[in-house]
């Protein structure tokens, strides 16, 4: 079970969110978010925790070549894909990185077939506005929710431990409950975050 924190603006939340044994960075390279990060400072908070900590770059809906030369520039290790987006497209982007492709409730059965069986392209179900704090309705989703399949929307220390119970993820994914601010971590509720996952982890292995 892997736990991705997202977006990470600063070396100093990179290093807070690595230390609260967090597998994953993610950085919000989406001109419409309030977490905006450029790919310089996301390389410098990526070299800060080392390469056992995944850096994820998520894009919304943007160009092919930007989101190829954005990944490249900031030195990810993953892109996390937003959007109306065409499986030709995703699979473009997976040529080059594993891919989490981002999900709304209403697409994630006819996604789901899209990519199952397909190595490199990973399925996080989320709410339909991304960052915007809001759980989804997790017993409604458990008869569509794949194996495999990562977790966001809404996500806390409060409540994560539930959200897994109901859908067991693979990987889960928060930011607006881990912030004091846009773009800031509230270092207390990252460390929650990651500590409740774990203990959830523990008592429903995948
Ligand atoms: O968080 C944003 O501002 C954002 C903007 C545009 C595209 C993606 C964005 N966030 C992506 C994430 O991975 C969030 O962690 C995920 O949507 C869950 O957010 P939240 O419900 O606030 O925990």
């Amino acid at each position: 079970m892997q736990v991705k924190v997202c977006g990470t603006t600063s070396v100093r939340d990179a290093v807070l969110s690595a230390g609260a044994g967090a597998d994953a960075l993610g950085f919000i390279f989406a001109p419409v978010s309030r977490r905006l990060v450029t790919p310089q400072v996301a390389r410098e908070a990526g070299l800060s925790v080392g390469p056992s900590v995944a850096r994820v770059g998520v894009f919304l809906d943007q160009g092919l070549d930007e989101v190829l030369r954005t990944a490249e520039a900031a030195r990810v290790s993953a892109v996390q894909l937003h959007g109306r987006l065409s499986g030709l497209y995703v699979t473009a982007v997976a040529a080059y990185y594993p891919v989490l492709r981002v999900v709304r409730p209403a697409d994630l059965a006819v996604e789901a077939d899209m990519w199952h069986g397909h190595q490199g392209v990973t399925l996080m179900l989320d709410a339909p506005e991304p960052g915007g704090g809001i759980p989804l309705d997790w017993d409604a989703l458990r008869p569509l929710f794949p194996r495999g399949a990562w977790l966001a929307g809404g996500l806390g220390a409060g409540n994560v431990a539930a959200a897994m119970h109901a859908l067991n993820p693979a990987g889960v994914d928060a930011v607006s409950r881990l912030e004091s601010g846009p773009g800031v971590k509230d270092p207390a509720a990252v460390r929650a975050f990651v500590q409740e996952a774990r203990r959830a982890a523990q008592s429903y292995p995948q």
